[in-house]
């Protein structure tokens, strides 16, 4: 029995179809990460599991109990905001233990509860703050907070993180993952962030205009896409498209990733100018415009001295390459 089970879910605003029948089960204790661009779906099926939203059709259940029907309140689940969403006039451990309060639990319960999930966020100095009182990233540990005291059977996150700066987002980001680890807890988790869904999940659901398009382990999805869509939107930076007749080849288009692009000046497969060069420290990033295959990208490791306008030559790792046909799936 699934932690969650989403059968044939679909959700409709008006006459627009926003999910068009998703199925979908997460396993307990499973860290499912929903990625896909911008309005594919990943917040509204979200706020489906958590009830802010009905379906217009299929259903959801929770450990096996069907809760279409149930409350937001009712569910078992808590979710975490990229608002956070605390109320100002409370302090943090009364943010903290609201829900517990309003439950009608016991003080001391509320104090224990409180009190174990600031050890393991270490906000046992903040306690008696008010939400003006932290910074951002205490904030959405205060949060997170609130919703391990709860101890729901479901965390959902939506974008937690993309409130935070650069340093703060890699911090927290190591935090979620040790708390996944350290209460072996079923979440659920929406991000745009590559990296967020590289290392978070063990399982990765990649949605587009509402329906799945690929679920499986970061690895698996990176070395073994099921089409150009799920190709390209996994890895970072994104994987370039060649024109596989251009290079003899039978398929429609090959899909190589950057780092698999080899640059040189003096010979190779593909002709180009250099358009732009980025150097990111530990490795430089060479983007070459070529008449046939448009703009490709390159991922150099270390740092190089290709400057812009300069001619190069590029050449594909045909062992590393992916095969696509005209539809755009996958050619084994
Ligand atoms: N209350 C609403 N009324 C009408 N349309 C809505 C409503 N909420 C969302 N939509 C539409 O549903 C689609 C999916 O929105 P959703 O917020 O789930 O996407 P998303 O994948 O989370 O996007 P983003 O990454 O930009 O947050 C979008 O086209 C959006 O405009």
């Amino acid at each position: 029995m699934g932690a969650l089970t989403l059968t044939n879910i679909t959700k409709q605003f008006g006459t627009v179809d926003v999910i068009k029948g998703v199925d979908l089960t997460v396993e307990p204790g499973e860290f499912c990460v929903f990625v896909g661009p911008s309005g594919c779906g990943k917040s509204t099926l979200l706020r489906i599991i958590a009830g802010l939203e009905d379906a217009t059709g299929g259903e959801i259940a929770i450990e096996g109990r069907r809760v279409n029907e149930v409350a937001p309140a009712k569910r078992e689940i808590a979710m975490v905001f990229q608002s956070y969403a605390l109320y100002p006039h409370l302090t943090v451990r009364d943010n903290m233990g609201l829900a517990l309060k309003q439950a009608g639990q016991d003080k001391a319960t509320i104090a224990g509860a409180t009190d174990r999930a600031a050890g393991m966020l270490a906000l046992g100095a903040l306690l008696d703050r008010r939400p003006a009182e932290l910074s951002g990233g205490q904030r959405q540990r205060v949060a997170i907070g609130r919703a391990i005291v709860r101890t729901p059977k479901l965390f959902l996150f939506d974008e937690p993180l993309s409130n935070l700066d650069a340093a703060l987002r890699v911090q927290t980001r190591i935090e979620i993952a040790r708390l996944h680890r350290e209460l072996g807890a079923t979440m659920i988790y929406v991000t745009h962030d590559q990296v967020e869904a590289m290392t978070l999940a063990d399982r990765i659901v990649v949605l587009r205009a509402g329906r799945v398009e690929q679920t499986g382990a970061p690895m698996e999805l990176y070395n073994n896409p099921a089409n150009t869509f799920v190709a390209g939107f996994i890895g970072s930076p994104q994987m370039n498209f060649l024109k596989s007749g251009a290079l003899g080849l039978a398929s429609d288009s090959l899909g190589i990733r950057p780092e698999h692009l080899a640059l040189s000046r003096d010979a190779g497969a593909i002709p180009g100018t250099v358009s732009h060069v980025e150097k990111l420290g530990g490795e430089t990033l060479v983007y070459v415009r070529t008449d046939v295959h448009g703009l490709l990208t390159v991922r150099l490791f270390g740092e190089h001295d290709y400057t812009v306008d300069e001619a190069v030559h590029l050449t594909p790792d045909q062992a590393r390459a992916f095969h696509f046909g005209a539809d755009g799936l996958r050619l084994r």
